[in-house]
């Protein structure tokens, strides 16, 4: 990834806050989740363990409190995924303040790739094994529940384990848009020794979101729709954060003279770069005349995609 090779502006030059203008998260929450957290609850019930798959770009914000009691009771793995989004230098950090969290069971993936995705199988046929099996003591079979907030990489996990443990292709349909998971709780064989099962669930979001920077987050890792929060505030929080975090591959992505605090005149070169500009006639006195307008929503969009796709940089948001 460029970087910005000039001289860093002084501390101070950015913002240090974001104004997030009085926002509620509280809207950001579709109804229809309600009822796949109770679906998910109640399968709970008749898992040996739970896979809780996250994004590694939010190692923190996020995760669902909803499940923290039941997480008590199952062994629990937390798999953040698209590792290869994330920034690898704050791997230590994050896996330190996990397990002060009391999640010391974390494993990195990147599911496109099948990076680190062996290690899942063998880690939770050894945490079943060391502890009880409950209602289940008999059966010889694993059975997994993949639990996560939408977009995570939930259902190319599941593709991911059934190409490396089945040589199979794709059982579970994977989407760019949250809420694609829509067929709720089939089992799925990815392992055969040991028979292994997993239980894909739809995207839920905590019913709380709690602040509006983890809804902000969530949106920019894709759990949230976009037009939900909207665009443009979403553009303008991912330039704060990667000034915050010294990220300045978009100054030479998009022809910036240097780093800029300021959205409009960053998504003016985005729409000149990625040519986001649209023909308008406007009716003058002399005549029509065409002008070529910038539109700054294709280009907002656009910002947001290349960070989604990593062409910004590796960024960790929490
Ligand atoms: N860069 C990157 N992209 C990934 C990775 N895993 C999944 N994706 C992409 O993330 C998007 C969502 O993947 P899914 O597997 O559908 O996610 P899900 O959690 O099942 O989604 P819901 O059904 O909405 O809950 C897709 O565009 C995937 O190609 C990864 O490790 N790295």
């Amino acid at each position: 990834m460029r970087v910005w090779a000039g001289p860093l502006r002084a501390a101070g030059a950015f913002r240090e806050r974001f104004d997030f203008g009085g926002r509620d998260v509280a809207s950001w929450f579709p109804r229809h989740m309600a009822k796949g957290l109770r679906q998910m609850q109640a399968a709970l019930r008749r898992a040996d363990c739970l896979v809780e798959v996250h994004d590694a770009r939010i190692p923190v914000s996020g995760r669902n409190p909803a499940l923290k009691e039941a997480l008590g009771i199952r062994p629990h793995v937390l798999v953040l995924n698209k590792m290869d989004l994330a920034d690898p230098r704050r791997q230590p950090a994050v896996l330190e303040r996990l397990k002060e969290q009391g999640c010391p069971q974390v494993v990195f993936t990147d599911c496109q790739r099948d990076v680190g995705v062996k290690k899942i199988v063998p880690l939770v046929a050894q945490l079943v094994a060391e502890g009880p099996r409950y209602h289940r003591a008999e059966s010889s079979d694993f059975n997994i529940l993949v639990i996560g907030v939408p977009n995570v990489g939930k259902s190319s996990l599941i593709n991911s384990l059934r190409r490396l443990h089945l040589k199979k292709g794709k059982a579970t349909v994977v989407g760019a848009e949250p809420g694609i998971t829509k067929a709720v709780l089939t089992r799925i064989q990815v392992c055969e020794k040991p028979l292994m099962y997993l239980v894909d669930t739809p995207g839920v979001l905590p019913p709380k979101l709690g602040d509006v920077e983890t809804g902000m987050k969530l949106a920019l890792c894709g759990a949230i729709h976009d037009h939900m929060v909207g665009e443009d505030m979403m553009a303008d929080y991912l330039l704060y954060t990667l000034n915050k975090q010294q990220q300045f591959g978009y100054v030479q992505r998009y022809g910036l003279g240097e780093p800029c605090d300021h959205i409009e005149p960053v998504l003016k070169h985005v729409a000149l770069a990625q040519g986001r500009t649209q023909k308008v006639t406007v009716l003058t006195g002399t005549g029509n005349v065409n002008v070529t307008m910038l539109n700054y929503t294709a280009a907002a969009y656009e910002f947001l995609r290349d960070f989604r796709a990593g062409r910004l940089g590796r960024v960790t948001l929490d």
